[in-house]
């Protein structure tokens, strides 16, 4: 295991030194205003709690391993007092499931289909008590996401296009990350693992994850933790949680797919390049039987390591 590293360094320092890495890295003790002491749940209710005031749109999980590929949660709407009301409870007298289910809320846009969350603006309330990390100039921010959780909830171990800091602001969470090159140890569906228990993960249905270098760290309120685009991340929350995190596109535009109101599209190429490889899948489908299939399975993945898989 890996420990993510740790710094105390200013801003001008983490893009000098830092940055270009494209490894993780636990910021201490920049000033992201008074959040971390003011945004207590009382707190929150009061200033978000008002009856004209949007419901929010949770996942509710009974079990603590949240599966976005089974999907074992619902979407559940509630009012935000009510959501928050629940939120910071390890059990719950008014319930959708059961008394020990658990509710994550990522803020989605104002127009969920198309814009992406915009914390500022969507917060208001809230934006004078956060400043946000803004390491790089406004044209570059893709989105700022709420994200509030119940204790013991874990989140499923993904990656995320964009670069990412997240700012803790409430309560205690390890984050545990996967380098890109462990694409292939992470048994991948879309851009989400299915090893859903990454401390005991059932080693005979998934041998290859034992491979995977685990990098973990643990936020506190006031720390902000930079995810590069591409690292697989888990998140597992200890205490009623909340934090903002902020999607940076660090390509050119054209890498970025326009209709992403989430940060987890893949880039325009990559979508072309996955439709013409369901066509060539189609056409290995034509060949008579499985034992052709597999050779020119591989003869194509052959093809793919030699261009492009770089050497470990
Ligand atoms: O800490 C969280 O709630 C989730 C973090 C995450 O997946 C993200 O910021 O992309
Ligand atoms: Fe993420």
């Amino acid at each position: 295991m890996n420990k993510v590293q740790v710094t105390e360094c200013s801003k001008e320092n983490f893009l000098s030194c830092f940055y270009a890495s494209r490894e993780p890295y636990v910021l201490k003790g920049l000033d992201i205003g008074p959040a971390p002491d003011l945004w207590t749940g009382e707190y929150l209710m009061d200033k978000l709690g008002q009856d004209d005031k949007e419901p929010v749109r949770v996942h509710v999980c009974p079990h603590r391993h949240m599966d976005f590929i089974n999907k074992n949660f619902l979407y559940r709407t509630l009012p935000f007092k009510d959501f928050i009301k629940r939120a910071q409870l390890n059990r719950q007298t008014e319930f959708f499931i059961s008394s020990d289910e658990r509710y994550y809320l990522r803020a989605l846009g104002g127009d969920p289909r198309k814009e992406p969350a915009d914390f500022i603006r969507q917060y208001p309330e809230l934006a004078g008590d956060l400043k946000l990390p803004m390491f790089f100039g406004p044209e570059k921010v893709f989105s700022s996401v709420l994200r509030i959780s119940s204790p013991d909830a874990q989140l499923w171990t993904h990656y995320d296009v964009m670069d990412n800091f997240l700012v803790q602001i409430k309560g205690k969470k390890r984050v545990v990350l996967f380098h890109p090159r462990d694409a292939l140890n992470l048994y991948l569906v879309g851009d989400k693992s299915s090893v859903l228990d990454i401390d005991a993960p059932d080693l005979t249905k998934y041998p290859l994850f034992d491979k995977a270098e685990r990098y973990e760290c643990y936020l506190y309120p006031g720390d902000v933790l930079f995810i590069p685009s591409l690292w697989f991340h888990n998140v597992l929350m200890y205490d009623f949680s909340v934090a903002v995190n902020v999607f940076w596109k660090h390509l050119e535009a054209q890498f970025y797919d326009a209709k992403d109101p989430y940060g987890n599209k893949d880039p325009p190429q990559v979508q072309r390049a996955l439709q013409t490889l369901d066509r060539a899948m189609k056409h290995l489908e034509e060949l008579p039987n499985d034992f052709y299939k597999d050779f020119y399975a591989k003869c194509m993945i052959n093809r793919l390591q030699s261009k492009f898989i770089l050497q470990q």
